[in-house]
């Protein structure tokens, strides 16, 4: 059984998704301060959150037992990445199911702002009749500059269209012919300064985009510029906004989101000319269905050893392709957990080949699975497939990724290799239609073993009389022998016995088997 904490509100309908659940249970402790989530979060195999909840480095490493950090919503800043990674945790969001409404609250807040709805609204509720004072400009023929083309700049983009706006864009990725295909202006970020009447910012927030509208960007925009941010608090310097507002440099703001929140300082709410809302672009009944229907999925799957959908800390995997590559993932990870016990020195370098269909396939996440498999013999049950590139790095094991369509006589097969001061080894698997996984390859050695339950792989000398040897000594243990698999350098010369084996074979009885002359290696794996 599994406990989730869910630290933020959540809709019910994600909730639904889990409690459906006969593996996991959901505890709801919303507001927790920070000293009380560090205290209680060991508890916990998965976390819930929105924004509000910070997953700071303090509280991650007292996470002994969690394993993913589901966030209902898009942006990641309130969680602290490189910590989780570190830790292996996974971080999943959902980033598709608010861009709509954080789309429609930027152009309400846009329209908001060009007609004073706000201080109109409060000046009629207040009893005074202010015609004259709220004199409003258009939209028509002004021109909108986005920063930052993604999901939800691209939805302000079409919708500002929609209100005969001119836009021009500038995003890192956005390039001249995506831009005329849009039938938006493609500038670079000074020219959508200097150009836009309206400057809408929707990036995250980031090292690079921390305060990248501040005291020299107002200086380039026109004279009566509008701000509206309903990203992130961050990316408009406030300060820097205050006084181009104050000075008149500005026209007006319109602000969903603040550097801090809930709000400490309101020296920029207390301009009139700002409209402002709480953090509200995602929250509509829709959007909140959508993130927490996305996250909780995502959370279920990976407690209960499914890929998930949209990792923060992983490349995405996309669901057409999930189930094409899922019984990779397994056998990758099977491969290196067995060549890892054949590998006596320390790795240096790990090769991972990629034949047959496989050559096209989206191979990071079957690569991370199986350097996961290498790792954990000596790192333990820590290391995962979020973590162990990261630590494969700080190991000094160089990872190498290889995609040959050359079959090898298997229409798909991933053999991994590890490269140490004495030598290189082996080992290569395939999916065999019907039958499943196999391991096909040791070495030089030809076999066909399925990777799993207690395997014992002996290197002889290709003698009479080794396997009756062999057989009554495991006897002796009381041990059975489920399949054999042998094969031979040449007659007479190595060879290889691989063994499954019903039960696990003790020290005492391994020791023994090693101390046959013939025998020139045994090692015993459980996969
Ligand atoms: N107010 C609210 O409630 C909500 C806020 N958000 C926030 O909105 C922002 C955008 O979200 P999405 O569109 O879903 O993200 P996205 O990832 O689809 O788009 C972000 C875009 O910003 C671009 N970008 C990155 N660095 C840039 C730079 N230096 N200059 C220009 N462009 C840059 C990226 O290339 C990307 O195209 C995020 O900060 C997210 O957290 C999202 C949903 C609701
Ligand atoms: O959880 C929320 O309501 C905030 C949404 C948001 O800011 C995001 O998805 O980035």
């Amino acid at each position: 059984m599994f406990n989730i904490l869910m630290a933020d509100p959540i809709s019910h309908e994600g909730l639904d998704v889990l409690q459906k659940s006969e593996f996991v249970t959901v505890v709801g402790d919303t507001g927790l301060i920070p000293e009380e989530l560090k205290n209680r979060i060991s508890e916990f195999d998965a976390l819930l959150v929105r924004s509000q909840t910070k997953v700071t480095r303090e509280i991650i490493e007292k996470a002994i037992n969690l394993k993913i950090i589901g966030r209902a919503g898009v942006g990641v800043d309130n969680i602290d990445l490189d910590a989780a990674t570190e830790y292996g945790i996974i971080v999943v969001n959902a980033p598709n199911g608010n861009t709509n409404s954080a789309a429609e609250h930027t152009m309400a807040m846009i329209m908001a702002l060009s007609r004073k709805i706000p201080q109109a609204h409060f000046a009629l509720k207040n009893h005074r009749w202010e015609r004259s004072k709220y004199v409003g400009v258009e939209l028509k023929n002004k021109t909108l500059g986005i920063i930052g083309l993604g999901r939800i700049g691209t939805e302000v983009a079409y919708r500002a269209k929609g209100q005969r706006m001119n836009v021009m864009a500038y995003d890192p990725f956005l390039t001249e012919e995506k831009a005329e295909k849009m039938g938006v202006d493609y500038g670079g970020f000074e020219d959508v300064l200097k150009q836009a009447d309206y400057i809408t910012v929707h990036t995250p927030l980031l090292k690079e985009t921390r305060h990248m509208i501040g005291p020299e960007a107002f200086e380039m925009m026109k004279n009566d510029v509008h701000i509206v941010n309903c990203a992130r608090g961050g990316i408009i310097d406030e300060a820097a906004l205050y006084d181009a507002l104050v000075s008149g440099k500005a026209a007006g703001a319109a602000i969903d989101v603040l550097e801090e929140e809930p709000f400490q300082d309101h020296r920029l709410l207390d301009l009139p000319q700002v409209i402002a809302t709480p953090h509200l672009g995602a929250s509509t009944v829709e959007a909140q269905e959508n993130v927490a229907i996305d996250v909780c999925q995502d959370v279920l799957s990976h407690l209960t050893g499914d890929l998930v959908k949209n990792p923060v800390n992983l490349s995405s995997v996309p669901s057409d392709i999930l189930s094409q590559i899922e019984p990779y993932f397994h056998l990758a990870e099977k491969l290196g957990h067995f060549l890892i016990h054949l590998t006596k020195d320390v790795p240096e370098e790990v090769n991972i080949y990629y034949s047959g269909k496989l050559s096209d396939v989206k191979i990071a996440p079957i690569t991370r699975n199986a350097v996961k498999g290498l790792l954990q013999r000596h790192l333990g049950s820590h290391v995962n497939d979020v973590n162990a590139l990261y630590l494969a790095e700080k190991k000094d094991i160089t990872i190498h990724e290889n995609r040959t369509s050359t079959t090898k006589g298997f229409t798909n097969m991933i053999t991994v290799e590890v490269k140490t001061k004495s030598g290189v080894r082996r080992v290569s698997g395939t999916l065999l239609n019907g039958l499943g996984a196999r391991i096909v390859r040791v070495d030089h050695y030809s076999v066909d073993v399925m990777p799993e339950g207690h395997i014992v792989i002996i290197h002889h000398q290709d003698l009479p009389g080794v396997i009756g040897k062999m057989g009554s000594l495991l006897a002796k243990h009381d041990i059975n022998i489920a399949t054999m698999q042998v094969d031979r350098s040449d007659i007479g010369g190595d060879a290889i016995m691989i063994l499954t084996i019903d039960k696990y074979l003790e020290k005492d009885g391994l020791d023994e088997l090693k101390e046959l002359e013939e025998i020139t290696d045994v090692t015993a794996v459980d996969l």
